[in-house]
């Protein structure tokens, strides 16, 4: 699990650390990490060009610190000192007795191999103020490789929301723990490769993370063991509720990504002409055109992708949502939820809703700019609402429960914005669900399965959806390749 954690934890813990520990030693920590990261990108440091832009706080200061650590070997090192009454005292003195200069001329920055961002950290507020926001216009312009300091200027480190000018960096070195500011859109994607230093915060952290992001063991730890003595209904059975006369082809690919997940199972309750066109695809489909309610037993549902809106559809969500075991919600049900339900799913099981930032908009009757600007903020809002477990999609995607807990994605890739791939998804985390996973673990881990197999699939050229679906397998395996083959318990004969 990769940790992040909000500014308030981060600062707390510094300071319980801090108390310990001799003045200074938790900058040098980290200014000693920065520079090291530094010199590797640069390839060696003896004659390299190195600006500085450094702010009035201690951002600055890590900047500074390890400035003088590249200037004593060898580097040519420029600061820019975006307010010289104010920049760290220590951090000046270090690099002026390392050789460094101190500079007012911006065009430096056109000349460096690399650049430090040293504007502002964890006590960045708001966008960049004018004189910063035109040194980082200028870095971003210039050949140089761009490291930031802690946190891209600019980007909320809590949030990852960026309001006006930041910082885009090549590497973004953090110290500590990671921030949700930036493993979340549009954060996450100022930061670049975001390397961790380790400053020695670790026991000083809260046990429950701000936002977590599960890595490759996680999944293969969360994903359910098959014993020798498993069938088909012990694995899971799961219902799928999806396809219309209009919309036909989103039946094939929810059914596609739940054949693909861990149910034993899958039967869909659908139109006659929907069901034709599954079978065509997916003969393994037990297929009823009755009520969802009269369809059989499921352990879990997945509810809306081409559906419909119309009365039909409504009625089948509401029987739907009157069953006893868990259900995601998607696309037109999502609408439906909306326009009958109140948006609420007031269930004894539990409910998963798989928006993209328009459907999530809507049920919170906000704007969707608004949504993609401040991701965890209305993930949160929406479950909280719903009293549902919501996975957001899209450039970064978030789930988050009603208890609180939220998980962000760490795979993807922007080639899965192609119609139907979210089909496949409620599929692929419908089926988790019937094999048993609680719905935070089952959409966690059904967007980090989806993300992988799209990753396969695209390998930097268009894919559709169903290539995901086909990449699907290569995911499970690439994921339980990190431990060993263990996810067949009995052994190979
Ligand atoms: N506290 C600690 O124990 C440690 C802190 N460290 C560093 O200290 C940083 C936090 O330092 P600070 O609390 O001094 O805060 P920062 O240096 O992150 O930012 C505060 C400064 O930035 C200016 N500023 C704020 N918003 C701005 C904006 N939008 N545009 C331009 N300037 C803006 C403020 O006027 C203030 O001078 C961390 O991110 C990290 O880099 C590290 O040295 C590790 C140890
Ligand atoms: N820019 C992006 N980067 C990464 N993933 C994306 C991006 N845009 C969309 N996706 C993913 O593609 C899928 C699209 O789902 P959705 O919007 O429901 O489309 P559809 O309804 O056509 O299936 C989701 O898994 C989403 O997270
Ligand atoms: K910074």
């Amino acid at each position: 699990m990769r940790n992040a954690y909000h500014v308030e934890h981060v600062r707390a813990a510094e300071a319980a650390l801090m108390a310990r520990l001799p003045e200074g030693t938790l900058m040098q920590r980290a200014a000693a990490g920065l520079a090291a990261t530094c010199a590797r990108l640069l390839g060696g440091v003896y004659g390299r060009r190195v600006v500085l832009l450094v702010g009035s706080g201690d951002n600055g200061g890590d900047a500074l610190y390890a400035g003088a650590r590249l200037a004593r070997r060898g580097a040519r090192v420029d600061a820019i000192l975006l307010n010289p009454e104010r920049a760290h005292a220590g951090g000046l003195a270090a690099l002026r007795a390392a050789g460094g200069r101190m500079t007012g001329d911006p065009a430096v920055i056109d000349a460096a191999d690399l650049v430090v961002d040293g504007i502002t950290g964890i006590g960045g507020q708001g966008g960049l103020r004018p004189g910063a926001a035109e040194l980082a216009a200028r870095a971003a312009g210039a050949q140089a490789l761009v490291v930031a300091v802690d946190v891209p200027s600019g980007v909320d480190a809590s949030t990852g929301v960026v309001e006006g000018p930041a910082v885009r960096a090549d590497v973004t070195v953090t110290f500590g723990t990671y921030k949700p500011g930036l493993l979340v859109d549009p954060g996450a994607s100022h930061a670049g490769v975001v390397e961790l230093v380790d400053i020695g915060l670790g026991p000083y952290l809260p046990a429950e993370p701000t936002v977590a992001a599960l890595q490759a063991g996680d999944v293969a730890r969360l994903l359910p063991e098959l014993s020798a003595e498993t069938d088909k209904y012990r694995r899971g059975v799961v219902g799928v509720v999806a396809g219309s006369d209009r919309f036909p082809g989103a039946a094939v690919l929810t059914v596609g990504g739940a054949l693909y997940g861990a149910a034993g199972y899958v039967r869909l309750a659908a139109p006659r002409r929907v069901i034709d066109l599954v079978l065509q695809r997916w003969p393994e489909t037990v297929c009823s055109e009755a009520r969802p309610g009269e369809a059989g037993r499921v352990q879990a549902w997945v509810v809306g992708p081409g559906m419909g809106t119309d009365e039909v559809a409504r009625d089948r969500l509401a029987e739907v949502l009157a069953s006893d075991v868990p259900v995601l919600v998607d696309a037109d049900g999502l609408t439906l939820l909306g326009k009958y339900f109140g948006g609420r799913a007031d269930r004894s099981a539990p409910t998963v809703l798989t928006p993209h930032a328009g459907e999530c908009a809507r049920l919170l009757g906000a704007e969707r700019a608004d949504v993609e600007a401040r991701r965890l903020e209305h993930t949160r809002q929406l479950a909280e609402r719903t009293g549902a477990t919501v996975l957001l999609k899209g450039s970064t995607t978030l789930v988050a429960d009603p208890a609180g807990a939220v998980r962000v994605n760490p795979t993807g890739t922007p080639w899965l914005g192609t119609a139907g791939t979210g089909d496949v998804l409620s599929g692929l985390i419908g089926s988790l669900l019937a094999a048993g996973l609680p719905a935070l673990d089952a959409a966690s881990v059904g967007a980090y399965l989806h993300g992988l197999a799209g990753r396969l699939a695209a390998d930097d050229a268009p894919i559709a959806a169903h290539d995901v679906i086909d990449h699907l397998p290569a995911a499970w395996r690439s994921v339980g390749n990190d431990h060993g083959p263990v996810r067949d318990a009995r052994p190979c004969l």
